[in-house]
């Protein structure tokens, strides 16, 4: 693969919180426009290889490249955590706005309107953050991260405080809002994971390695997810990846 078609590159990764080896060895290529999930057990260290690839921590041991570049924090990359933290004294507006300057790009009511549109939100631009749902407001939290150009999207378990039904919507939308882009998801979800993934990373608990990585190769689009979700094919890869994240997290790995 040309270094122009990858999107991040891990080489031998380490990551170190003091004495805690938290994350590797881990060496990991994510080709543009893949759709990478990482899912494991509780602290194996998916949101720091996250923070990593985001450029707000720098490997103990090894690199990271994204884009061909050491990660600088807040700069090419959209990031959506699981509290949606928008700014509750601007309205929905006035914080898609501010992401739009701070990725020095024109903060126009035109551009506004039209990122809320993709993430579905046509017409609470004017609300305030608390006079939204949690699911408008974690919509309001992707916009944001969408508004940074070409954006490597990094989601960590943006859903998880969801209800089931708010979160399948958005499940459904984000293979939408995706598209195209390279996204990295953390999740504890093993139906979540084969659902969006165009790949899954299985992580062994702490340190964080790679215990397996499958390509998911189901159909994207022209089908609904009632109809993804029945396929035998859908079935079996919950199946591999569930089993896996099982077999790791019973197993005992040294720090
Ligand atoms: N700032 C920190 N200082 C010290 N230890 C940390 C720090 N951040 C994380 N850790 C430790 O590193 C390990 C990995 O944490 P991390 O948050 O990356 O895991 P995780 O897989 O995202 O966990 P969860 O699924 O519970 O959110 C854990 O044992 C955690 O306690």
């Amino acid at each position: 693969m040309s270094s122009a078609d990858t999107a991040i590159e891990l080489s031998e990764v380490v990551h170190r919180y003091g004495d805690v080896t938290a994350v590797g060895p881990i060496s990991l290529t994510v080709p543009e426009g893949e759709f990478l999930v990482l899912v494991g057990a509780s602290g194996c260290g998916k949101s720091t290889l996250l923070r990593l690839i985001a450029g707000f921590e720098e490997p103990t041991f090894g690199t990271v490249r994204a884009a061909g570049e050491p990660p600088v924090p807040g700069r090419g990359a959209g990031l959506v955590f699981q509290q949606p933290r928008l700014f509750p004294w601007r309205s929905v507006g006035g914080n898609v706005a501010l992401a739009l300057k701070y990725a020095g790009l024109p903060a126009t009511p035109a551009h506004v309107d039209a990122l809320l549109a993709r993430v579905g939100l046509h017409d609470v631009a004017r609300r305030r953050t608390w006079q939204i749902s949690g699911g408008q407001q974690q919509r309001v939290a992707i916009a944001r991260a969408l508004a940074v150009e070409n954006p490597l999207l990094l989601l960590d378990e943006p859903f998880a405080a969801l209800d089931a039904l708010t979160r399948e919507r958005l499940q459904e939308d984000l293979r939408g809002f995706s598209q195209g882009r390279t996204s990295v998801f953390v999740t504890h979800s093993v139906d979540e994971a084969v659902f969006l993934g165009t790949r899954v990373v299985v992580l062994t608990p702490r340190p964080g390695r790679i215990a397996l990585d499958l390509p998911i190769p189901l159909p994207r689009t022209g089908i609904t997810p009632d109809e993804l979700r029945r396929r035998p094919d859908f079935a079996a890869l919950r199946a591999e990846v569930g089993a896996a994240v099982r077999t790791r997290s019973t197993e005992e790995v040294p720090a």
